[in-house]
């Protein structure tokens, strides 16, 4: 990598920086899939590499668990992990009540399992991911390719009877082709505008035959650190309510940071 990173990307190093703070000895981690989620991975790495830290990571995606090997991560099936002490993970979006959309990398599926079979979820995010209602990002729904366009046309029909803003749904392309999941499945954007009653829609777009799994992510996240690009850092806690402030000085002192930019 050369040049300097943007603010988007300093911000995303700085919450995946202070995440790894929350991982030790001898845990079992759930690893997310993202930009920002291959920071924490880079970091968690480094952490392995320099200071000896004895972790099994279960990655959520094909490509985080090339980079965990890479780094020198130890990674494990979660079948052979059954439970995590920790999942770190990036969102597309998160509310005040730590809800969240996912799956923007199309590794949904994986990542909610993984979160799901932990004991905490902490969300790692740059400030651009905060909204007051959800949905303004378009929600993946994980879809299998036997008969997507009638999944589709169901999931509109639903989208009206609900009487939800936006109802369009789009398959998600990779060039002229279908993206195609981890698992094989296609993956259906629904352009929703604002999500009023997201619990309700998480609830009824499982309930659709031909839907495996959709990115709304609902009472799962426990903490997000929210990163800045001047290297500020907030983390709100579900439990606690507490927002905390703090600042890394990572332009000056981090290592894999500048060693990324050379
Ligand atoms: O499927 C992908 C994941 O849900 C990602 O964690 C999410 O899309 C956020 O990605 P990024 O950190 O690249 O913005």
């Amino acid at each position: 990598m050369s040049g300097e990173l943007s603010p988007i990307d300093k911000a995303k190093f700085v919450a995946a920086k202070r995440s790894v703070d929350y991982v030790e000895d001898g845990m079992r981690v759930g690893l997310g899939t993202g930009s920002t989620a291959a920071w924490m991975v880079r970091c968690l790495g480094e952490l392995v590499r320099d200071q000896g830290l004895n972790i099994k990571g279960v990655p959520t995606s094909t490509r985080t668990a090339d980079l965990a090997r890479e780094v020198g991560i130890d990674v494990i099936s979660l079948d052979e992990a059954r439970w995590l002490d920790l999942t770190i993970d990036g969102a597309d979006e998160f509310d005040a009540n730590l809800n969240l959309i996912k799956g923007g990398g199309g590794a949904l599926l994986q990542e909610k399992i993984v979160a799901t079979a932990s004991d905490q979820m902490i969300v790692i995010a740059d400030i651009g991911k905060e909204v007051e209602t959800l949905g303004a990002f378009p929600l993946p729904v994980e879809v299998i390719p036997f008969g997507w366009q009638t999944t589709k046309s169901l999931i509109e029909e639903m989208l009206i009877s609900m009487d939800v803003l936006g109802r369009d749904a789009s398959l998600r392309m990779n060039g002229e082709r279908p993206f195609v999941t981890d698992e094989g499945n296609y993956i259906l954007d629904l352009h929703l505008g604002r999500i009023g009653k997201a619990n309700q829609l998480a609830m009824v777009l499982n309930q659709m035959p031909g839907v495996v799994e959709n990115g709304l992510f609902i009472d799962i996240c426990d903490v997000v650190i929210l990163g800045y690009g001047d290297g500020r850092v907030e983390t709100r806690d579900i439990n606690e309510g507490t927002v905390e402030e703090d600042r890394l000085d990572f332009l000056e002192s981090d290592n894999l940071f500048t060693d990324l930019q050379d």
